[in-house]
């Protein structure tokens, strides 16, 4: 097995164990930071080594080191800056300095992690990061979250461990660096091929895996991200269930799976560097870096941020420094006259070959369209079927807007029973009285409580949309900020139909029954909308569907939405 990083393992909560009782109790005295998600995944593994040798946040002068020259201040190789960043307030009010102790909060339980004794509160100049470590387009995912997200101070000092962080999911599949070490040393491997990834895996990472096991005589590390990865990509559980499918196509006792709760930056050349380094210190030997290795993809003038290589050619660069052999690989491709993979660059020109890209794969899932064998294991592509369900068991809103009496109750109860005919999914109705009386029974009718009540309507549709549902929501909704808020949330999970009801409001004032109008025009209702309170109409192509009672019936309202969700493909029968 490899030797760690830095030669000592730096497995902080095995040394400081023997003082957990100790810590514990100093802990309860001292101001407190409440870590963040990228916190918690990066504290994870400076606690359990998988960073050694850092043993705590980055001082100013490893910061700088490694920003410029991918070294710590003691000249040892470390190609990505770990920090600590804080806000000005919050370093204030509790009192952060040099030689403070403050202790490392878990957000999501409130649990104490660590206690970290203060060497400096510094400013990085994140221009400059941006640039040396990321390359510095603004559009890298990275440079986003450095200048969007990342506090102005950073605050370096080493960390004592109280506890490891706690988790509930795949817990049997999270090996600390010791943990898998010691896993190995039970199997008898001393040669391990680490492959780091963050997609799920299909028939060609099989491939490259088994030829890198082969060419090195190796066994194989698979040994995906699950903390934070590029915002987009396919969730960890869905992934894991694919490592899970997948593994059993190994020759028996060839692979390993274990779960790194790593948050990526998608640096490139310089993440290359730093997964070497952390599979290093987990025990492997040896470390598959690919094409565009943990690369964003393209920006949005279609530029790719890194060269496809340049993370095969940095890690090279560190070949004897790193201490764990990298094993490029070129992208594998599909031979279907041969039926068979190889890696393109062994590909002779005229054979043909075929892939589907990344991209392509998530359209299929989408639409349903067909994921062939060749590309795929049926047991891998039921997993991800499973959370790509087909459009017609995909879940949708349909939000209709307009004034009081314009239609929009009328047509949305008429939608209701015709989805309930149709059959095949759950239909929820929102009618605007509705939530005014369950979830909005305290709003009034000023701007900012219309806007609350939209927020409420679109939380509930999202997350029904998201479990499967047909939502119906026929709110007046005026305003157009709101409306977009509730479509944003919505489409997160499911799509999103804008139906203006654009009866006009006279129509809407002479048929309504119920004197609702008369009463707002007498002044006995203030803030009436149409009457005085504003209407802001749907412009442009903010509606997908526009609809108007003065001139059509409620069936054929109705009628006309069935034949948008039918062109979507979200009524078809199985
Ligand atoms: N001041 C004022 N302005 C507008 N509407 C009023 C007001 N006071 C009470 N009502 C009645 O409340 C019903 C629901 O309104 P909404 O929740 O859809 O309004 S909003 O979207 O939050 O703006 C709405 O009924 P429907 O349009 O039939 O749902 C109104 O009749």
């Amino acid at each position: 097995m490899n030797t760690p990083n830095g030669g000592v393992l730096k497995d902080l909560v095995a040394r400081d164990a023997p003082r957990r009782q100790e810590l514990t109790a100093e802990a309860e005295k001292l101001a407190a930071v409440v870590l963040n998600d990228r916190q918690l995944c990066d504290v994870e593994l400076i606690m359990n080594g998988g960073f050694s040798p850092l043993e705590g946040f980055m001082t100013e002068k490893d910061y700088n080191g490694v920003v410029e020259n991918n070294r710590l201040a003691d000249g040892a190789l470390f190609s990505m800056p770990i920090c600590l960043d804080l806000s000005k307030k919050e370093i204030d009010a509790s009192g952060i300095k040099a030689g403070a102790r403050i202790v490392l909060r878990d957000s999501r339980d409130d649990r104490h992690l660590g206690i970290m004794t203060v060497e400096d509160v510094y400013k990085p100049d994140k221009q400059k990061e941006a640039k040396e470590v990321f390359g510095g387009d603004e559009e890298h995912p990275a440079v986003k979250y450095l200048m969007n997200q990342t506090e102005e101070y950073y605050v370096g000092g080493k960390i004592e461990a109280i506890d490891r962080l706690m988790h509930y999911d795949y817990v049997g599949l999270r090996f600390t660096p010791a943990e898998l070490r010691a896993h190995f040393d039970k199997l008898g491997w001393s040669r391990v091929v680490a492959f780091q990834t963050r997609n799920p895996m299909h028939r060609a990472h099989r491939e490259l895996t088994v030829r890198a096991a082969r060419s090195r005589q190796a066994n194989v590390l698979i040994h995906p991200v699950v903390g934070m990865t590029k915002p987009g990509d396919i969730d960890h559980f869905t992934r894991v269930r694919v490592y899970q499918a997948l593994l059993p196509r190994y020759p028996n006792g060839m692979a390993v799976l274990a779960l790194l709760p790593l948050a990526m930056r998608m640096g490139g050349p310089r993440e290359a560097i730093w997964h070497a380094i952390i599979r290093k210190n987990h025990g492997a030997t040896h470390f598959i870096v690919g094409r565009d290795h943990a690369g964003p993809g393209k920006n949005s003038k279609g530029e790719e941020f890194y060269g496809p290589y340049d993370a095969q050619y940095a890690v090279e660069k560190y070949k004897d420094e790193l201490g764990i052999e990298v094993v490029p690989f070129q992208q594998m491709t599909y031979l279907p006259d041969s039926d068979e993979y190889k890696p393109k660059d062994e590909v002779p020109k005229d054979v043909r070959t075929a892939d589907i890209s990344g991209t392509e794969l998530r359209r299929r899932l989408k639409t349903g369209g067909d994921i062939p064998e060749w590309f795929s294991y049926p047991e891998v592509v039921r997993v991800l079927r499973e959370s790509h369900p087909p459009r017609n068991k995909q879940g949708f809103t349909v939000f209709l807007t307009g004034y009081t009496n314009s239609g929009k109750d009328a047509i949305a109860r008429a939608l209701n029973v015709t989805l309930n005919q149709q059959g095949g999914r759950a239909v929820s109705l929102l009618l605007g009285e509705t939530v005014r009386n369950e979830l909005s029974s305290e709003l009034g009718f000023s701007h900012e409580d219309r806007n609350k009540n939209i927020a409420r309507i679109g939380f509930v549709a999202s997350e029904l949309t998201k479990s499967g549902s047909a939502v119906i929501a026929a709110p007046i909704a005026p305003f157009k900020d709101s409306r977009k808020a509730a479509r944003e949330i919505v489409e997160k999970y499911g799509s999103f139909y804008l139906v203006h009801v654009a009866t006009p409001l006279e129509f809407c004032e002479k048929t309504d029954k119920r004197g609702i109008y008369a009463k707002a025009r007498k002044g006995e209702i203030k803030g009436f909308t149409g009457v005085d309170d504003p209407y802001e109409a749907p412009e442009g192509k903010e509606a997908d569907l526009v609809v108007d009672i003065s001139k059509i019936n409620v069936r054929t309202a109705v009628h006309q939405i069935v034949l948008l969700l039918e062109s979507e493909g979200l009524l078809d029968q199985l």
